[in-house]
């Protein structure tokens, strides 16, 4: 198997409704890959589905050679920016991304401190979650994202929220972790600072991946 994640025909029907239909990609390890569509299309469910978090009703999600749902519940190494994130209400940034880290034990609190300064927060920022802006909670997620170092990036419409200095960190940041190595997926809704970096995309039409974006 070459791709870093490879979907083999991957369906998912919920209450009779087709969400995802026969969707099959290889997406090379290292790559910036994109995904356009429009609200409905599928972008998140296909996130979801190579995530781990649902189970397709037919079909095959493999990330780095180790299939979703079989050998291993969730990839092995992934970072998420993908709807909520769970944060605590009462506890700082750097203090919700130092609990999160403690789970797996793979950060500690100088890789949390360090991904707090990429996204543009203030580490030491004694202010709790519930007082922080869209923009802030925006940025905290996709400091919780990358602060593991993560193989596997997923970014569910990252720039939701952000101001224009914002979206220049998101794309600044994807492409720091590119040349780390780290594969990124992003959906985004026309976004030319993060489109301009795409390898390849694709659009997404009714659950399905209707074709590939012509980028010359
Ligand atoms: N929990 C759910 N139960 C039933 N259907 C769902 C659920 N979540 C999403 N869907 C349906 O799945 C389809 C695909 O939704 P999805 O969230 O993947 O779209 P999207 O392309 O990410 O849209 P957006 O641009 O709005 O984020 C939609 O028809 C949506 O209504």
């Amino acid at each position: 198997m070459s791709g870093a994640i490879v979907v083999t025909h991957a369906a998912k029907v919920i209450h009779g409704r087709v969400v995802l239909d026969d969707v099959t990609l290889t997406l090379p390890r290292g790559g910036i890959y994109g995904f356009s569509g429009i609200n409905g299309s599928g972008k998140t469910m296909l996130f979801r589905a190579i995530s781990g978090l649902i189970h397709l009703t037919s079909g095959q999600v493999d990330v780095f050679g180790q299939r979703i749902g079989v050998d291993v519940d969730f990839p092995r190494s992934l970072g998420l920016v993908l709807e909520s994130a769970g944060f605590w209400d009462e506890s700082t940034g750097l203090r919700n991304l130092t609990m999160l880290a403690s789970i797996r034990g793979v950060a500690g609190e100088a890789e949390a401190r360090a991904a707090l300064a990429r996204v543009g927060l203030a580490p030491d920022d004694d202010r709790p979650f519930s007082a922080y802006s869209m923009g802030m909670r925006q940025r905290l997620t996709i400091a919780q994202a990358i602060m593991e170092a993560p193989e596997l990036l997923i970014l569910d419409e990252p720039t939701n929220a952000l101001d224009v200095d914002g979206i220049e960190t998101v794309a600044k940041i994807v492409r720091e972790e590119r040349e780390r190595g780290c594969t990124v997926l992003v959906a985004c809704h026309n976004e030319p600072a993060l489109e301009a970096l795409f390898e390849r995309s694709w659009r997404m039409v009714d659950g399905h991946v209707a074709k590939e974006v012509d980028r010359s």
